[in-house]
Formats: structure tokens, sequence, C-alpha cells
């Protein structure tokens, strides 16, 4: 029933009594009360508190037209009718349309309007309210990005890139001698890149594959198969980068942009030795990664040991290259102070908050190249905005017409030409990669993570998926599963804490290979309460692996959570800039020659640093995790565990995340029903990042 009197009260304070109810957070309200003391209007004081409200739940900007809406479920909430409200508080634009809103908002003496440069809190922009350093933030992330340095690209390109990008087929010989009767159509769209099956002749090609005694005795292959039927997207993605100095390479795991990006920077090197390349990632973890990935496709990059030795595989987080200044949001390198590079890679920038990135965009060079490599698809960074997936907006809308022709002079990919988009802008600087080669995308894991990215992932599919490939299986989030989930977690950490030994200076390399061991098996989590999240199921863990014998956890149960033991996993939860040790990274507790207990973690450079438990910044046991913080860690075996009832947390982007993380196997524990429910729609997270990059130059 709808209370048709309301208490005499000010705007102001109804919003406090939002807070009492849990409607609003402190924090929203102490904004507007600011705004208030600014003199503000009503409309303005009550948009200032949802704008707020928006970007603590990760977006950027309050549209106008969700106003009315959020006051309309508060007044649902609280038993008010709109009208009366509207009418009692002079907010009866509310009822109107959004030029009215706009109208209103923008004659407030709190709100700027683009490109003005008054002082003020809040700014109105795209028909949409911001905080106003948040609208600062987007327009440098876009002027940055549609900003292209002139950089001259000498020497012959096309040769480098050829040679760069020649088809190794020793991939595609091993892949068919794997199983000859695969199909030759799906293994050449793979590994030759045959984009028009149609027009060639499978009868010679099956042939040649027949005929074959050697990779070598394929590279007939390119006879049969002519450049036009291909199109190399790694190589397409090389050129772009090259040609583009602000350039992002979008692809999902393992569809190798560490592989291109080592190639391009082997190739860049040749063209100017004296490049100072800077790597980066969003977390330390990250960084470890990338360092490794590097390192690895180091190895396999066909170019000598000196362009080899000038290609760095040094990594490290964003905050570290930024400078961290203790106590302060601001970093040492910035606008005024810019960092000293002229090539910034930074990986895994799904990660990468609004903030965060326009601050590190603010510290560039002019002159410097930036290469944004991550996968559009996954989870957008825990805090505000979704910047990754905005600026993705245009990968597949086709180059123009001058960059198609460019692109086609040095890749030979006629095939570019054939969707071209009318005007120049953000779309010159993106490349998709589209399949990947870690797990095969005619997996179960592949389609099932292709199905989720459509939205396209009913109950029956599903578990057509688990019938038809033993690389997927499901089972109900309930009672009936504890068992089984038990013995799989038994199974997956054996390996690891049977390995186990006592750590001295001359195994130290011990803890690394534990660490890797420890990684092959993870249970990922999409909340943190219940006997699905994380901390139910690290509690289950420990209670198995204790029972299993395989840790031996201290008598006091009712200490479990903080008692340290050989083989237990920690994750950090808090950065701690002086020890070196970030929010996510993990570690594992093992005993050293001295016999006492220390804290193992593998650093960004690769290193082994120990630590006394004591020590540690805050941390938690680490057999489960949330797919949050699984970001950017990929595992052989990934179990994902959804919760029981519907929460939002989960989401498509968060079950693609947690699906992406299994490089063999994935076992899921969901009710999917729930599960279909959850992907039906891709997350909306308001900006106008796509707008302002929509400029046409
Ligand atoms: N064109 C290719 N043909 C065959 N194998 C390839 C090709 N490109 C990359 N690979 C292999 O695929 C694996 C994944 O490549 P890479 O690490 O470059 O991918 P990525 O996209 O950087 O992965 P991540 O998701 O870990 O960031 C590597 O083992 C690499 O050698």
């Amino acid at each position: 029933m709808l209370a048709n009197t309301m208490p005499n009260k000010s705007l102001l304070d109804e919003l406090k009594s939002w807070t009492s109810l849990g409607l609003l957070r402190a924090i929203d309200y102490h904004f507007s009360e600011f705004i208030s003391e600014l003199g503000a209007d009503n409309l303005t004081l009550l948009s200032a508190a949802f704008c707020s409200e928006y970007l603590g739940l990760g977006h950027i900007c309050l549209p106008l037209e969700e106003i009315t809406k959020q006051l309309n479920e508060k007044c649902i909430k609280t038993e008010v009718d709109l009208q009366d409200f509207c009418e009692r508080y002079e907010l009866s634009c509310l009822l109107q349309n959004s030029h009215e809103i706009h109208a209103q908002l923008s004659a407030s003496n709190c709100v700027a309007i683009k490109d003005d440069d008054i002082r003020a809190p809040l700014s109105l922009e795209y028909d949409a309210l911001y905080l106003r350093r948040y609208a600062l933030y987007e327009q440098l992330i876009a002027d940055k990005l549609l900003h292209q340095p002139q950089i001259l690209i000498t020497g012959d390109v096309k040769s480098e890139l050829d040679k760069l990008f020649a088809t190794n087929y020793n991939y595609i010989y091993n892949a068919w001698l794997d199983d000859k009767n695969q199909s030759l159509t799906l293994l050449c769209e793979k590994f030759l890149d045959v984009i028009t099956p149609n027009e060639l002749d499978w009868g010679a090609i099956e042939g040649c594959f027949q005929a074959a005694q050697s990779a070598q005795d394929l590279v007939q292959l390119d006879q049969i198969i002519p450049q036009s039927s291909r199109c190399d997207w790694q190589k397409v993605s090389a050129a772009l980068a090259l040609t583009s100095p602000r350039c992002v390479i979008s692809g999902g795991p393992g569809t190798g942009k560490t592989t291109t990006v080592t190639k391009l920077l082997a190739l860049l090197i040749q063209v100017r030795e004296d490049l100072n390349i800077k790597m980066v990632a969003p977390t330390g973890k990250a960084a470890a990664r990338l360092t490794e990935s590097i390192t690895n496709a180091l190895h396999d990059l066909d170019v000598t040991q000196e362009i080899k030795d000038k290609i760095p595989t040094q990594a490290s987080t964003i905050h570290r290259l930024l400078g961290v200044k203790v106590n302060s949001n601001h970093f040492r390198f910035n606008e005024t102070k810019r960092l000293n590079l002229d090539l910034l890679l930074v990986d895994e920038a799904s990660m990468v908050d609004l903030p965060l990135m326009a601050k590190l965009l603010m510290a560039l060079p002019e002159h410097a190249r930036l290469i944004l490599l991550g996968d559009k698809d996954q989870l957008a960074s825990v805090e505000a905005g979704a910047v990754l997936g905005d600026i993705c907006a245009f990968i597949n809308a086709g180059y123009s017409l001058q960059k198609a022709k460019q692109l086609v002079e040095i890749t030979g990919f006629d095939s570019l030409l054939k969707q071209v988009n009318t005007h120049a802008g953000m779309a010159d600087k993106l490349c998709l990669l589209r399949k990947s080669y870690r797990f095969d995308q005619y997996s179960g894991i592949g389609f099932l993570a292709a199905a989720i990215n459509q939205g396209k992932a009913s109950s029956k599919q599903v578990l057509a998926l688990c019938e038809k490939f033993n690389d997927v299986s499901h089972y109900a989030n309930n009672e009936s599963s504890h068992g089984l989930l038990s013995e799989m977690i038994v199974k997956g950490y054996s390996d690891y804490l049977s390995s186990i030994k006592q750590i001295n200076s001359d195994n130290r390399d011990l803890a690394k290979q534990l660490l890797k061991q420890f990684s092959q098996f993870k249970i990922l989590c999409a909340i943190r309460e219940g006997d699905w999240g994380v901390m139910g199921l690290n509690q289950r863990a420990e209670t198995v692996l204790n029972q299993a014998g395989l840790i031996e956890l201290g008598a006091n149960r009712d200490q479990l959570a903080n008692s340290w033991y050989v083989g237990r996993p920690v994750m950090i939860t808090q950065n701690n800039y002086h020890l070196g040790l970030y929010n996510g990274d993990i570690g594992l507790c093992l005993l050293d020659e001295s016999n006492q207990l220390r804290v193992y973690f593998q650093m960004a450079d690769g290193e082994i640093y120990d630590f006394q438990p004591s020590r540690l910044p805050s941390h938690e046991t680490v057999y489960a995790m949330t797919v949050h913080k699984s970001q950017g860690s990929e595992f052989d075996h990934t179990v994902l565990a959804l919760p029981q009832n519907h929460v939002p947390v989960v989401t498509r982007e968060l079950i693609y995340t947690g699906i992406t993380r299994a490089k063999k196997q994935l076992t899921l524990f969901t009710d999917l029903a729930l599960m279909a429910r959850a992907v039906k729609d891709k997350t909306l997270r308001f900006s106008r990042l796509v707008e302002r990059l929509k400029v046409e130059q």
C-alpha cells in the first residue's frame, strides 16, 4: 500500500533515510550533501546521489533517463508514490522527458557542460551526468587513442612480415598425425587460415596430406591454397600495430596475442635497434605471466639471437611503471612528467579500469606507440568502466578503404577489402584474433565458450556439449554432488601436495615447480559466501585434504581459517608495495632449511621470494578463488562452481571468464537453467566512451 502522506522533511533527509534502509550508500548521501552545500537545487542533489551510486555499481555515468527509473525503484521500495514525491520535492521534470531534465541540470551551478572550463563537481555530456573527473578521464582516453603520432616505417616491412608469419607446417602436420580421420577443412581453417574453403580443390589437398612423410612435404599446399583464400589475423594485427601507433589486439585465451606481439617487437627492433619498450599488466600475477609467455614465445621465434636479446621479457605492473606515491592517488609519472619509453605494451587490458587507463595514457609520451592486448569478452574491471569492451565496440566494423589497402599491401590478404568501412576512426586501430591454439576451438571448452558469448547456452545445449566432448562435464550444485567434488579436490591437489619437500638454497626452483603444479587445478566460484562460494569450498577442501592425509591441519579446528601448515596456499588480498606483494598474488607455505614455515611467491620478474607468514599483508587460503581473482590465470583442470540461487553477480562475462580459464578440462557445478538465464544478456556498464571514439578524424 502506498503512503499518501509524507513527513515534512528535506530531500537530503529523505536520502539519509534511504541510507539507513540500505537503498543508498553513505558515500552517495555524503556526496549529495556536499552538492547541496554548494547551493544545488533538488534535481542536481538527487542526481548527484544516483551518479555516485552508479559509479559504485561500475558505471561511468548516469544516463538522464536512468534518474527517473532509479527514483521510481526507490519509491517502490519505500512505498511512496513517485508523482507525490516529485511534486513534493519540485522534481516534476522527472515526470516529463529527458530534454526537461537536461535543461534543468545544465542550468545548475554544480554542473559543467562538455568543454566548459568552469569548476564544477558534475558534468553533463552525451545526455548523461558524470562526476566531472570521470568525464575528463573518458575524454582523455578517447583523445589519446584517436591521436596518431606520425611514425615513419622504413625498410622492407612486407618481406619481414612474410618471413615472421610464414606458415609453420609443423603445427598442421602434427595435428593431422594426432588424428588422421579429422576434418581437413577444419584443420586448414585453423592452421592455414583458410577463409574460403568452397573455392579450394579438396581432392588435391587430401592427396597432399596422404602423400606427406614430413611437415616439409606439406609446403606444396602453398600452391594449392592461394593467398586469396587465406587471412592470417595474427599477421594482420602485426601489420596493423605497425601502421597504427595506437592499437588494440583482442582475442580469447590462447589466440596468439603474445606470439604475435613478440614477432612484432622483433620486427620493430630490426627497424630501430634502440627502441625503448616497456611491458605492463594490471596485476603482479598477470605481469609474471606476461614475462613467462614472452620468454616462451621467444624460444620459437625465427630471428637472430641478437634481435632476441633486444626483446625485453621483463614485465611489471602498471602501478610500478607509473610509480606509486604512498598515501596518494597520484603517480610519479603523469601528464607533466611523462614515462621514458617508445613503445608501451599493456597486457590483460580488460582488467584496467577507467581512472587507471586514463592515468597510464596521460603519462604516455606523445611519440610513443601503444599496444593494448586483452580479451574484450572477459569480465570488466573490478572498478568502474569496461574500457577495453567499449574500445572494441568497432572491432567488427571493417577497416577504412585506405587502411584496408595499406594492410593488403603489406600482408597480401586481399579479403580485407571485402568489408570496408566508410570512414576512418577507431576501427582502423583494432584487430580481433579469432582462433584459439591452446584449447581447440572445436573442443567442448571452445564450443561452450563461444555459446556463452553469444548468449546461447540453454540447458539442452550445454548437456549436449557435455555428452559429445570429454573435456567438459556438468553436475548439479546440490548435496548429491558434494562427494564427487571432494574426490575431485583430492585428485586435483594430490600431485602438488605429494611433491612437497623442504626448500633449501640448492632447490629453490622446487618452489617454482610447486607453484606450477598447484596451478594445474583450481576451483572457481562466483561468490564468497555459502556452500558453493569461496569460503565454503576452501573449508571443504581443507577438510577433505586433511582426511586424505595430504595436509595436516592443527588440532584446533576453530582456528582453521588462520592456521598455517605445510602446503597451505594463500592469496594476497591487499597490495603491499613495500614487500612487492599485490592483490591476487599466490604463495605456498613450505618448510625452509631451518624447518621454519615460509611463504614462497613467484614475483613479476620470475624470481622466487619467501616471507615469514606473520609478515604477509591480508591474505586467505586459496584452493578455491573467485572468477574475478582468476583473471589472467589458466588451469589445466578448472572447476566452476556457481551459486544455487540467482545472484546478479553471475553474468555472461563471469561465466565466460571462468570457463576460459580451463586449458584441458572443465567441470561445471551449476543449475543449468540459472546459468542459461545469466548468460542471456551482456552486462551493461553505462559510459560514453564509444560515442567519444566515434568522432571522425
Ligand atoms: N599461428 C599459430 N599456429 C599454431 N600455434 C600457435 C599459433 N599462434 C600461437 N600458437 C601457440 O598457441 C599457444 C598460445 O599462444 P599465445 O600465448 O601467444 O596466446 P595468447 O593469446 O597470448 O594467450 P593468453 O590467453 O595466455 O594471453 C602457444 O603455445 C603458441 O605457441
